[in-house]
């Protein structure tokens, strides 16, 4: 599916301030955000969120996961790093994701409010670990079971791998916003990434954004790397 552009998130994975500064500024050319996720924020603590953000739209992807007064009240805890997307785990079920949706609501004025995204499997889970966990069905009925719950329950849009666009797009639209990570440019290591795509794949399966972290983190050239993504992108 094409049509829509697909954006690059670089993942500044890292507990080193000085360092996801550096990645912020040698990719900034080739990205439409930045994610700072669990690793920087429990290291470097919240003010250095949003000083490794800058000016870049922040992804802050905490996976909220937790009783819906304790997910709500998190959320308000947020409201000076000024997010542009945020993350809860969709598992969560109806009543925490409707509880976040609430608390985004009042928590950040309407021209300034994150996009409240709801991770559904996450992409380094197989059929295998998804059984274990007690879910009977495939990889991609649960995704859209839980997508489907998510943007019920009044979230914007949904984490999934790129395995799943199409089905996710058939049961729910166009309108929710897909992010997608488990990104690897071809011939880079999935590591513990299971379901995985290639950047043009993603694209062409129809994503919003796609998250990058390693391959472009670990490169011997990370604005090469992300220079790459982003040509990659837009052929
Ligand atoms: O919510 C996420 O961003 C996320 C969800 C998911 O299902 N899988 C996933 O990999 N992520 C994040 O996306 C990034 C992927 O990093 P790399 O595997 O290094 O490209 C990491 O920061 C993960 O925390």
């Amino acid at each position: 599916m094409r049509g829509r552009s697909t954006r690059l998130i670089v993942a500044l994975d890292t507990k080193d301030t000085a360092q996801a500064v550096r990645w912020r500024h040698e990719t900034a050319g080739h990205a439409g955000a930045v994610k700072l996720g669990l690793e920087f924020t429990y290291a470097c603590g919240l003010d250095a969120v949003r000083e490794a953000a800058g000016d870049s739209p922040l992804f802050l992807d905490l996976k909220l996961h937790d009783i819906p007064n304790t997910v709500a009240s998190a959320i308000g805890s947020l409201a000076a790093l000024r997010p542009a997307m945020l993350t809860i785990h969709a598992s969560g079920g109806r009543a925490m994701i409707a509880a976040a949706r609430v608390a985004v609501n009042e928590t950040f004025p309407e021209n300034a409010r994150p996009l409240l995204l709801a991770v559904t499997v996450l992409t380094s889970m197989d059929a295998g670990a998804l059984h274990e966990t007690g879910v009977e069905g495939s990889v991609e009925a649960q995704v859209v079971r839980l997508g489907r719950l998510a943007i019920e329950s009044g979230a914007d849009g949904l984490v999934c791998s790129s395995h799943e666009i199409a089905p996710l797009r058939q049961a729910l639209g166009d309108k929710p916003v897909l992010v997608v990570p488990g990104i690897r440019p071809a011939g880079s290591a999935p590591g513990d990434q299971k379901r995985v795509m290639t950047p043009a794949q993603a694209r062409d399966a129809g994503a919003d954004w796609i998250v990058v972290g390693r391959p472009i983190t670990r490169a011997s050239d990370p604005a090469a790397a992300a220079a790459a993504i982003a040509a990659e992108l837009s052929a």
